[in-house]
């Protein structure tokens, strides 16, 4: 009986190895392609590279591949292909009639995902409008592909162009009231950030390739409460925790969506606003599974969306790697990446590296210190007397700095303790060095 209810999908998950691709790395793309597929719910019941020299227009792959396939989905009885890669309309559209099942590519399925996972307003809105847009570039694609076939058939639109643009203007029409939506949430979102701005508190962000642990080290580190799991994209939210940090003071950190290869570039767009919060982060925590065998080029990838959107080192951004599941590693190979990370924060860098295992807690404690001497690095803490004269610099403290101490003294001034970040000290000193004791 339950058979009717519960109905997995069973999919044969096919990972295009092209020829300049490195061939070694086709192996863990597949297998990343058979995560994202489980991800969705979908059982991947079988798994192959399919290597291509040369991509078909019309079907992606070539002929005796497709036979090859549709054997495969007889015998095991499937129901879905995934495309590790990237299809046309044409493509799809073309594969599913010679295989008779149902064929997602790469972007609809990491679309799926996120579709299944957003659990915010603003994610559900992010997810809806990529989706949109998603479909908006492959009706266009679809379109010119038409008028081409209806060339030299002058002024005279065919019922095909009407529908099309139709559609066109429905698929618009609906972005932009999402559009509308999404600005709403965020006017929201942008008035609690203006806040944590305001409270001088230091922002922590976790970033990283999706599953590296992130929210195991978010959960770890604060009181939890993040959905942690061996899944690609468990999380797709932003969520801020207080930090506590090792001398007793505490700073804010935050938890995120994780990278993947070739992010769909409708949801870079989408999610953008999601990333830049990591914009505002005094200090990032790159969390990296260091077993991957990709680990590598994950953490190219990751660095390359960073610069894109204008964080990292590159813009002035300290960033700590977390060099994370160090427990999977054997021992001598664990040595190996110690004495790499040990390395790495003696070099007077805007790049320290600690070798942790967020799931047992070795290191954990001296990534601590290490965050918080991030965070307080070039610190100065300043003894000012403001005048009633001054008094302006009263309110300046209280915006940029963190007052330790304030006490009235005599004739209307009041004696501060500030604790200063390095530009903000140079600036103060530059406008009021006689109000400092
Ligand atoms: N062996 C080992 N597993 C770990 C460690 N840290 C995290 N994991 C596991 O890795 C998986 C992914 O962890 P998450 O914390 O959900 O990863 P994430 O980076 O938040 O992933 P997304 O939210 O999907 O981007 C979970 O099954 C964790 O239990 C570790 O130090 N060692
Ligand atoms: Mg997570």
């Amino acid at each position: 009986m339950l058979d009717y209810d519960v109905k997995i999908q069973r999919a044969l998950v096919a990972h295009p190895r092209f020829s300049d691709a490195r061939s070694g790395d086709a192996d863990y793309d597949l297998e990343e392609a058979v995560g994202l597929a489980e991800a969705l719910g979908v059982a991947a019941v079988e798994a192959r590279i399919v290597p291509i020299r040369e991509v078909k227009v019309s079907n992606f792959f070539g002929s005796g591949q497709i036979e090859d396939m549709a054997a495969a989905i007889q015998a095991l009885a499937l129901d879905m292909v995934i495309v590790n890669g990237e299809l046309t309309p044409i493509q799809q559209r073309n594969l599913e009639k010679a295989l008779h099942v149902k064929v997602i590519d790469r972007t609809g399925l990491i679309l799926e995902i996120f579709g299944l996972r957003a659990a915010t307003k603003e994610g559900r809105l992010q997810v809806e409008l990529a989706r949109l847009n998603y479909e908006r570039s492959r009706l266009v694609r679809t379109w010119t592909h038409l008028e081409r076939q209806r060339g030299g058939q002058g002024f005279l639109a065919g019922p095909g162009e009407t529908q099309i643009e139709s559609d066109r203007r429905q698929l618009n029409d609906k972005i932009e009231r999402i559009k509308t939506q999404l600005e709403d949430v965020r006017r929201t979102r942008d008035l609690q950030r203006a806040k944590r701005k305001r409270s001088q508190e230091r922002i922590v962000a976790l970033v990283g390739y999706t599953n590296a642990g992130k929210s195991t080290l978010f959960n770890r580190l604060t009181t939890g409460g993040v959905l942690a799991k061996d899944m690609l994209f468990a999380t797709l939210d932003t969520t801020h925790r207080v930090l506590p940090l090792p001398s007793g003071q505490s700073a804010i950190i935050s938890d995120t969506v994780g990278f993947i290869s070739d992010l769909p570039t409708q949801l870079i767009t989408s999610f953008r606003a999601t990333l830049e919060e990591t914009l505002e982060a005094d200090v990032l925590l790159h969390v990296r599974d260091i077993s991957d065998p990709l680990s590598a080029r994950r953490r190219e990838e990751v660095m390359d969306v960073l610069n894109q959107i204008g964080a990292g080192p590159d813009h002035g951004q300290p960033i700590i790697e977390v060099w994370n599941k160090a427990d999977l590693l054997p021992a001598d190979e664990r040595e190996t990446v110690e004495s790499l990370a040990e390395r790495a924060r003696t070099e007077a860098s805007l790049l320290d590296a600690f070798v942790v295992s967020c799931l047992s807690g070795a290191g954990v404690d001296d990534l601590l210190d290490g965050v918080e001497e991030a965070l307080t690095r070039g610190d100065e803490v300043m003894d000012v007397t403001v005048t009633p004269q001054a008094f302006s610099a009263h309110a300046w403290l209280h915006q940029n700095g963190h007052v330790l101490e304030e006490a009235p003294g005599e004739g209307g001034k009041i004696k501060m303790t500030v604790r200063l970040s390095e530009s903000d000290a140079g600036k103060f000193r530059s406008k009021h060095q006689t109000l400092i004791d």
